[in-house]
């Protein structure tokens, strides 16, 4: 419970995510190197730098597939660096990839009830033997997928086929089949990649959508920093493994340190 007794409790919010002096080595390479900030709840943040900065392996430490070999991670008051990397959805932690890996010959629905099957309790024998209990969570889980695509106003492509999809709705498929698990946390690799500058105003919004209609916190990987800054209230820049800023968009956008960064990298 919150102790309002205390002022600043008032004014700042327990983290959801707690990342804390995180570290990861490969071989002899150091990519991550003493990392440390932090995510409230319903916050967007935005995690920038140039190529080879570090991006990538914090999301993979974040989601268990990397191990650091330093620091602590505490999650909805959870160490999640004692736990294995499948029961990082169950616990919250929704995640979507740079690369599309939904099933383009299934329809809308049935890409986004694959997601739901995480939160099903029926097993497989169950659910083969259509047993009272599948038929249940199956219907439970039809329920959700079309709650979830009503809430992100996709509704009307529930039966339409993946592959009709233009390349930016694909996307929002993406996104719906991991909110289907109601995360508490999203974390979106490079959404912005591939899309044109209509796809990526179309992209804001839905994140903008994403975190009011259903409460999540949101961490992107983004190259394209025009939508980093106008969407994410916090940024946390890295270069060389290391975070050289953390802050408001303007903070992070007015530190010296990430203009080096950018200036030092004319391919980013
Ligand atoms: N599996 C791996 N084995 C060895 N080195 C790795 C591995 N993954 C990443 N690295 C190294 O760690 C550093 C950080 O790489 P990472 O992919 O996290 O950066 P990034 O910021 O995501 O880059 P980009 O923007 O180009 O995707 C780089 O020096 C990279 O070569």
């Amino acid at each position: 419970m919150t102790d309002t007794s205390r002022p600043e409790a008032l004014l700042k919010p327990e983290a959801l995510l707690s990342v804390e002096g995180i570290s990861l080595t490969f071989g002899g390479i150091t990519a991550l190197d003493d990392i440390s900030f932090r995510v409230a709840p319903r916050q967007i943040c935005g995690i920038i730098g140039p190529n080879g900065a570090g991006k990538t392996s914090l999301f993979n430490v974040l989601s268990r597939i990397y191990s650091p070999s330093a620091g602590r991670i505490r999650f909805d008051g959870t160490d999640i660096l004692s736990l294995p990397q499948h029961r990082m959805a169950a616990l919250g932690i929704g995640r979507t990839f740079q690369n599309i890996a939904l099933f383009p010959g299934m329809s809308v629905l049935e890409n986004v009830l694959v997601g739901n099957q995480v939160r099903m309790r029926s097993g497989f024998v169950t659910a083969m033997l259509g047993l009272p209990r599948a038929r249940r969570d199956e219907a439970a889980g039809r329920k959700a997928a079309l709650e979830t695509l009503e809430r992100l106003g996709i509704a009307h492509q529930a039966d339409t086929l993946v592959s009709q999809l233009n390349f930016g709705a694909q996307k929002r498929v993406e996104f719906a089949r991991a909110l289907v698990m109601q995360p508490k946390l999203l974390l979106l690799d490079e959404p912005a990649a591939g899309l044109n500058h209509e796809g990526v105003e179309d992209l804001r919004a839905f994140i903008l959508t994403m975190r009011d209609a259903f409460g999540v916190s949101v961490l992107l990987v983004e190259h394209h920093l025009d939508l980093i800054m106008r969407v994410a209230e916090q940024v946390v820049a890295i270069n060389f493994g290391r975070k050289i800023a953390d802050g408001t968009p303007a903070q992070v956008q007015g530190s010296d340190a990430v203009v080096q960064a950018y200036l030092g990298a004319p391919d980013v």
